[in-house]
């Protein structure tokens, strides 16, 4: 599939150049079709004129008589072979051409199609954007939490794409989004000359789901809008009588009276209403730190410091200045900067483009590996041999964090497409993830040394949700975290997560360190969580 990754998104580009040219020809083809119709059309004209006004005389003509009859046989079945076959068979050939370029792997799919949808909605939800200023192509949200930049765009969505939008929501059972994008569908369906979507459909959906919503009273408002663009639908009478009836039942209960026992209509409405204050999700944190929200205090900021790395030791790296930026104190993480350069990287973007494959995730009971919602990327993996740039990468990275690469899984390239992410997750493997890292044989995930192969418009920040903090993606750059402790015991505070891309292409590339090979690099501790 395309979606999830961004290199293969501007494939489509080229996609949409060809389609465009093959639409160009045979539009030119029709064109040429139409013209030599009108023209047969204007010359029948002309002769039926001049020869109406005298028939005799016309007729009188031999030549005249001949051309009427040419022009009834032999003009007209031109006309007619332009008239049917014509269109067929210009299509014919244009759309042969088309698939010939569909069998390739150019053209998106409906699973294309869907995670397109899909991921717009994320978008939406993760970064809180406005339905209508998303309809009209616009973004508001910058890096860093720095709000209020609008992302321009030319293009809008149609009141059919509005349609599909909520239609998408409905699936999902959001029900709160079905009814924001039904109502943008409506009104954009007001202005549209060429309508792209269908007003009783969006009634349905829209009035469904406003009771869902618990809004009985506009349900019903909505539903009789709908029987009278249509009074025969099929679903709205009745309806329509069900609304009618629960608002009977909640006035007649409210004045007191005691109404015939319903009680699934009435569990409904009320859990309906009732709004329980809830504590705070993960899902809602990581959500805000993803926007840029600030969750730890002055405090705690205030502790962590910049440094240059001491290279005095590190043969390959003495020359060099590398700084060093604390994100978090316990557990330690900490970003350098200025690791990979724009040509490394860009070797390394060539290398893995090909083999780009959609990310996979580890079933945490079969041991399986399969594609997830919740991992939405596509990924690579570059070995040491492959190219000197990949063997002095991890040698620079060996070098600055002392930890060996030789027990290291190779180096993992990933690209995300807009919308593309990964859930919070832990590096390491669970005690009761049986079959993990098994045929590895070097043990568990020591470390994670993520680079950073971008920088990204808005969105697609690291964030640790229980810690509180956001690492932003910074062409370059690189972050670094121990993810079990010394003990050998996993460090459930590593918990991360990469947010949705909002605008931009994300770029990263990571090394997973083992257990095996840092005996002497890393000794073990005896304290459960030292
Ligand atoms: O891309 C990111 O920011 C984090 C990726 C990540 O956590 C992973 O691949 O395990
Ligand atoms: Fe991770």
């Amino acid at each position: 599939e395309m979606f999830t990754a961004l290199v293969d998104m501007e494939k489509l580009l080229q996609t949409e150049g060809q389609v465009t040219a093959s639409l160009d020809s045979y539009l030119r083809l029709e064109d040429e079709r139409l013209a030599k119709l009108r023209h047969i059309r204007d010359s029948f004209v002309r002769m039926h004129r001049v020869a109406s006004s005298d028939i005799h005389s016309y007729l009188a003509n031999p030549v005249n008589a001949y051309i009427l009859v040419k022009r009834l046989t032999t003009d007209w079945k031109t006309v007619e072979m332009l008239m049917t076959a014509g269109p067929s068979e210009t299509a014919k050939a244009v759309i042969t051409n088309l698939t010939d370029l569909s069998t390739h792997e150019t053209f998106p799919s409906t699973e294309d199609l869907s995670g397109a949808v899909d991921a717009l909605l994320r978008l939406q939800d993760t970064y809180k954007l406005d339905t209508s200023t998303l309809a009209k192509g616009l973004i508001t949200i910058g890096r860093k939490g720095d709000f209020g930049r609008t992302v321009n765009n030319q293009f809008e969505l149609s009141a059919g794409d509005c349609f599909e939008l909520g239609r998408h929501s409905y699936s999902n059972n959001d029900f709160y989004h079905t009814v924001l994008w039904m109502q943008e569908a409506l009104e954009r369906l007001d202005d549209e000359q060429i309508k792209t979507a269908n007003r009783e459909e969006i009634l349905e959906y829209l009035a469904f789901s406003t009771y869902q919503r618990g809004n009985i009273r506009h349900a019903l408002a909505l539903t009789n809008e709908l029987l009278e663009i249509h009074p025969n639908h099929p679903r709205a009478s009745g309806n329509k009588a069900y609304y009618e009836r629960l608002l009977y039942k909640s006035s007649s209960k409210k004045r007191g009276d005691e109404g015939d026992d319903v009680p699934i209509d009435e569990a409904i409405t009320e859990s309906m209403n009732v709004l329980e204050p809830k504590e705070e999700s993960e899902r809602d944190t990581y959500e805000s730190l993803c926007r840029g929200e600030k969750r730890i205090s002055a405090e705690t900021e205030s502790k962590l410091v910049c440094y240059y790395l001491d290279t005095t030791k590190k043969p390959y790296l003495r020359l060099t200045h590398i700084k060093v930026e604390e994100a978090f104190k316990k557990p330690h993480i900490v970003v350098y900067y200025d690791i990979l350069s724009d040509y490394e990287i860009e070797v390394i973007k060539k290398l893995a483009s090909p083999k780009l494959k959609r990310a996979t995730v580890q079933n945490y009971v079969t041991g399986d590996l399969e594609i997830a919602r919740y991992r939405i990327s596509k990924s690579a993996w570059l070995k040491g041999e492959e190219h000197e740039v990949v063997a002095k990468v991890n040698q620079r990275i060996e070098e600055i964090t002392d930890l060996a690469t030789s027990t290291a899984e190779e180096l993992q390239v990933v690209n995300y497409g807009i919308g593309g992410h990964y859930e919070p997750h832990y590096d390491f493997a669970r005690r009761e993830e049986k079959n993990a890292f098994k045929s590895l044989g070097t043990g568990n995930r020591i470390a994670t040394w993520l680079n950073y192969m971008s920088d990204v418009e808005a969105g697609g920040a690291t964030v640790f949700p229980l810690l509180g903090i956001s690492v932003w993606p910074k062409k370059g750059s690189a972050v670094f975290w121990y993810n079990l402790h010394k003990s050998g015991e996993g460090d459930l505070l590593t918990r991360h997560a990469a947010c949705p891309v909002l605008v931009g292409s994300k770029w990263v590339s990571n090394k997973w360190f083992h257990e095996r090979g840092q005996e002497f690099r890393r000794p073990c501790g005896l304290k459960i969580n030292s």
